[in-house]
């Protein structure tokens, strides 16, 4: 094993420092310790596992069941390698900016980008959709590209609010330009599966900048996603 039980206690000793049990937001930054990609992807996979086992047993489960056996295995694969993949930076999609040749100069909009995020919190699912939009600055990405970005923080544990910020200044980025407006519609499992069990109620985040910060170019990209 890699990694000792005083590793893990020392480690959400600091996160109890730093954060208190209050669930107080962090900024837009993802709270990762600046030690967090030390270990490979194998290293993290192997202790995951053996902690992951360890709630089970706890549980009372019998890991020698042929189906649960394999179990803690699986989960840290997901956690490394599936759902918490864009918490590496080396994950972070390449995104190559080209001439806007085409000549086009109004709003492109891309509508219904599958969001599949997990709550930090409960690190129960939350699931929806992102629609994206942008004025060029002369330079534009390839649409699949905007999907990319979306994806890559999601795949994080996320609180929905910081999530957004992100895609928002990953946009800017990739696009050059601050003209740029993102709305995420999202259910969190952690409201709908626990706590308060409420089915129907979304979450809706919004960001803007740069000309969307006007009424009327927030409008006209809000009367594209009906
Ligand atoms: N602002 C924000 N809150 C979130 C998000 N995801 C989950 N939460 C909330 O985080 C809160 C965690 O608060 P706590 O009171 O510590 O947790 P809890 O006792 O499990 O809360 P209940 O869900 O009310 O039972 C809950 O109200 C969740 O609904 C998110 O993306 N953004
Ligand atoms: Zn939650």
């Amino acid at each position: 094993m890699v990694t000792t039980d005083n590793t893990l206690d020392l480690v959400l000793g600091q996160k109890a420092q730093t954060m208190g049990d209050n669930h107080i937001s962090t900024g837009v930054e993802t709270p990762l310790r600046p030690d967090a990609f030390d270990m490979n992807d194998k290293e993290k996979m192997e202790i995951i596992a053996h902690h992951f086992a360890a709630i089970m047993d706890t549980l009372g489960l019998d890991l020698n069941d042929d189906s649960l056996q394999d179990t803690p295995k699986r989960v840290a694969k997901m956690f490394v390698q599936e759902i918490f993949h864009g918490l590496n930076p080396a994950n972070k999609p390449e995104i190559s900016a080209f001439d806007n040749s085409y000549d086009y100069k109004r709003m492109l909009v891309e509508k219904n980008i599958t969001v599949k995020t997990f709550c930090e919190h409960h690190f129960l699912p939350i699931t929806g959709k992102a629609h994206v939009g942008y004025v060029s600055n002369g330079k534009v990405i390839g649409l699949s590209k905007l999907n990319r970005i979306v994806d890559y923080y999601a795949r994080r544990p996320q609180v929905q609010e910081r999530m957004t910020k992100q895609i928002l200044l990953a946009l800017q980025e990739a696009l050059d330009t601050k003209d740029v407006i993102i709305v995420v519609d999202a259910k969190h499992m952690c409201v709908s599966h626990r706590g308060i069990q409420h089915d129907e109620s979304t979450t809706l985040t919004l960001e803007y900048s740069g000309c969307f910060e006007n009424n009327d170019m927030r409008r006209e990209f809000m009367d594209c996603l009906k």
